[in-house]
C-alpha cells in the first residue's frame, strides 16, 4: 500500500479493472489478452513478432515469484523482475513488455505487483480458463530494486530446480503442476534459446521464431499433457524432446514422479492450475498483508465526487454500476443519503448513462447528482451496502483541472469553516506515477502543495493551488487540513480543459 491511500480505494480499483472490460467506464486490460493469441506488447514487429501477451504475463509472474525465500520472508510477487530483465535467466521481451503495459494503468491505487496478478487472471480468462477460480487480493508492495537471481532454466538440473521452488514454498508435485499449467500457453523462441529452437522457426509472421509447447499455445488446456503422455503432436514440446538432453527440463520434471502428476493433471486440469496459480500469486514478502479476496460486485457506487455551489450548497455525484447476466436492469435505481440529524432521504438516479461488457456479464451505469444536508452527511446507502461520504473536507473535481500540455494540475477544495479555525493553508498531496531507472515499471512520487483560502461559500471555506508535475496521467489527489483528511480522488475526474 502507498501511505495515505485507503485500502478500500485499492479494492475498488482492482474490482473495476477486473470487471469493466469493455464499453462505458472500461479499462483496456482484458482486451489485451482477448483473444488469447493476441500480442499487445511494444516490439516493432507487432502481431508478426511471434509473441503472445497472455503467455508473457504468466511467465512474468513465474520469474518474479520463484526467487522468493519463504523462510526469510523476502521476494515473491513484487515486480522486482522489472529491474532484472537484462539477466540471462530472464531472456526475452516479456519483462519489458509486461512492465510497459502496466505503466499505462499504474497509479497509487494499485501497485504494479497487484496488476501483475490481475494480468495473470485476465490471461487465464482470455485463454479459456475460469476468471472466478483465482481470487485476487490487493496489497502488494513494489520492489524498488532488483532482487536475488535464481530462476531455473532449461539447463538447470532437477535437484536445484526443485530446491528453488521449495525455497519459494512449492512441493515437487505443486512444481510439476505449475510448470505444466504454465507451459500450456505460449512458446519457446529461437531469439531467446537458439540452442533449443532452430532458426527455421523464424518467418515474416514469426519474427522471434516461436514454437508452441503444445498444439494449442493459445489455449489454457491439458492438450500438452495429453500429447506428452500419448507421444502425439509435439510430444510435450521442445523442453521434453530437445535433441540436447540437458535442455529437457520439462521432461526431467514430468518424469520425476513416474508421470503421476501429469496423469492427474490431464484429468483435473482447471482446478489444479487455478490452485497453483493462486499460490504463486499470493507468494509475497513477509511485510505484505494481503486483503480478503476481491470479488465482482453486482451493485457498486463509483467515481463519487463532491461539488459546492457559490451559495454553499453541497452536492454528491457519481455512478451506480449493475453487473448482470439474466435480470435486466431497471430504468433507474434508488439510493439513500444519511444525514447528521439521523434523517435519511431516498432518491432516484438519472437514466442509464452507459453500458459495457464484462467477463462476468453485462454492465449498466446510471449517474446521479444530489444536494445533501451538509455539513454532516456521512453515508450513501445503495443496494444494501454503505459508502462513506466526507463532506467536512473534500476536493472539488468540477472546479479542478488538469492541463496536460502544460503538465499542470489546478486543485480547488473545500472544508467546513468550523474545522478551519486557527489553521492556515490546506495541503494537497498528489500521487504522481513517474518512470524510474532500471525498470519499465513506474513508481509513485508524492508531491505536496499548499492550497490558499480564496473564498467562502455558505458554511464552507474554499482553497486553491496549482503545481507542475512530471506526468499528469493516473494522478491521485487528496487534501489535508490539520487532522482532517479528504477521500482520495482520481484527477482523471477533474473537469478537463484550459
Ligand atoms: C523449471 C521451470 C521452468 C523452466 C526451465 C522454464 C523454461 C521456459 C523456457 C525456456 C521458455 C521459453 C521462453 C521464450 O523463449 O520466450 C518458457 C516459456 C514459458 N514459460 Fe516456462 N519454464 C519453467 C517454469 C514455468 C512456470 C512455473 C510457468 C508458469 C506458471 C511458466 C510459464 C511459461 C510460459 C507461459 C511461457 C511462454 C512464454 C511466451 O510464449 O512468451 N514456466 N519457459
Amino acid at each position: 500500500d502507498i501511505p495515505g491511500i485507503e485500502r478500500q480505494a485499492s479494492i475498488d480499483e482492482l474490482e473495476h479493472f477486473l470487471v469493466d472490460n469493455g464499453g462505458y467506464n472500461s479499462v483496456p486490460f482484458a482486451s489485451a489478452v482477448s483473444p488469447c493469441a493476441k500480442y499487445s506488447g511494444f516490439a516493432a514487429g507487432g502481431s508478426n513478432q511471434g509473441e503472445q501477451t497472455s503467455a508473457q504475463w504468466v511467465r512474468f509472474a513465474f520469474h518474479d515469484f520463484v526467487t522468493a525465500d519463504l523462510s526469510a520472508g523476502t521476494g515473491g510477487l513484487d515486480a522486482s523482475l522489472g529491474f532484472e530483465g537484462a539477466r540471462d535467466e530472464n531472456k526475452g521481451i516479456f519483462v519489458d513488455d509486461t512492465m510497459q503495459f502496466i505503466s499505462q494503468t499504474f497509479s497509487a491505487l494499485l501497485s504494479t505487483a497487484d496488476q501483475v496478478t490481475l494480468a495473470v487472471v485476465l490471461a487465464v480468462a482470455g485463454c479459456g480458463g475460469n476468471a472466478r477460480a483465482i481470487p485476487l487480493r490487493v496489497g502488494r508492495t513494489d520492489a524498488t530494486q532488483a532482487g536475488p537471481s535464481g530462476v531455473p532454466g532449461p539447463f538447470t538440473p532437477l535437484e536445484p530446480t526443485l530446491a528453488q521452488f521449495a525455497k519459494a514454498g512449492f512441493s515437487a508435485t505443486e512444481t510439476i503442476a505449475l510448470v505444466s499449467c504454465g507451459h500450456s500457453l505460449g512458446r519457446i523462441h529461437f531469439s531467446n534459446f537458439p540452442d533449443i529452437v532452430d532458426n527455421s522457426a523464424v518467418s515474416a509472421t514469426n519474427l522471434n521464431g516461436g514454437i508452441g509447447f503444445d498444439s494449442t499455445p493459445a489455449g489454457l488446456d491439458p492438450a500438452g499433457m495429453n500429447e506428452y503422455l500419448s507421444g502425439t503432436n509435439g510430444r510435450g514440446g521442445p523442453l521434453v524432446t530437445s535433441p540436447n538432453v540437458d535442455a529437457r527440463s520439462d521432461f526431467r520434471l514430468f518424469n520425476s514422479d513416474g508421470n503421476q502428476t501429469i496423469r492427474d493433471l490431464s484429468v483435473n486440469f482447471g482446478r489444479t492450475c487455478s490452485a497453483v496459480f493462486t499460490k504463486m500469486l499470493n507468494t509475497v514478502p513477509g511485510s505484505v498483508s494481503l486483503s480478503a479476496p476481491v470479488t465482482p460486485q453486482t451493485w457498486k457506487v463509483t467515481n463519487i465526487i463532491m461539488h459546492i455551489s457559490n451559495g454553499g450548497s453541497v452536492r454528491v455525484e457519481g455512478l451506480f454500476r449493475y453487473l448482470w447476466t439474466t435480470v435486466a436492469p431497471p430504468q433507474k435505481v434508488t439510493y439513500t443519503t444519511i444525514s447528521p440529524r439521523g434523517t435519511s432521504a431516498t432518491h432516484r438516479s438519472n437514466s442509464v448513462i452507459g453500458t459495457g461488457t464484462s467477463l462476468f456479464g453485462n454492465t449498466t451505469y446510471w449517474d446521479f447528482a444530489r444536494a445533501i444536508d451538509s455539513p454532516g452527511t456521512t453515508t450513501l446507502s445503495f443496494e444494501g451496502a454503505t459508502y462513506p461520504i466526507n463532506d467536512m473536507i473534500f476536493i472539488l473535481p468540477t472546479q479542478s483541472r488538469v492541463e496536460p500540455d502544460k503538465l499542470l494540475i489546478r486543485i480547488k477544495a473545500a472544508a467546513a469553516t468550523s474545522i478551519t479555525a486557527g489553521i492556515g493553508d490546506m495541503e494537497a498531496t498528489l500521487y504522481v506515477p513517474v518512470s524510474q531507472a532500471g525498470s519499465k515499471a513506474f513508481k509513485i512520487t508524492t508531491v505536496k502543495l499548499p492550497l490558499k483560502k480564496f473564498t467562502v461559500a455558505g458554511n464552507y471555506t474554499l482553497y486553491e493551488g496549482k503545481i507542475n508535475v512530471a506526468n499528469v496521467k493516473n494522478v491521485v489527489a487528496k487534501v489535508v487540513l490539520g487532522s482532517s483528511e479528504s477521500q482520495s480522488v482520481k484527477t482523471s475526474l477533474f473537469k478537463q480543459g484550459a
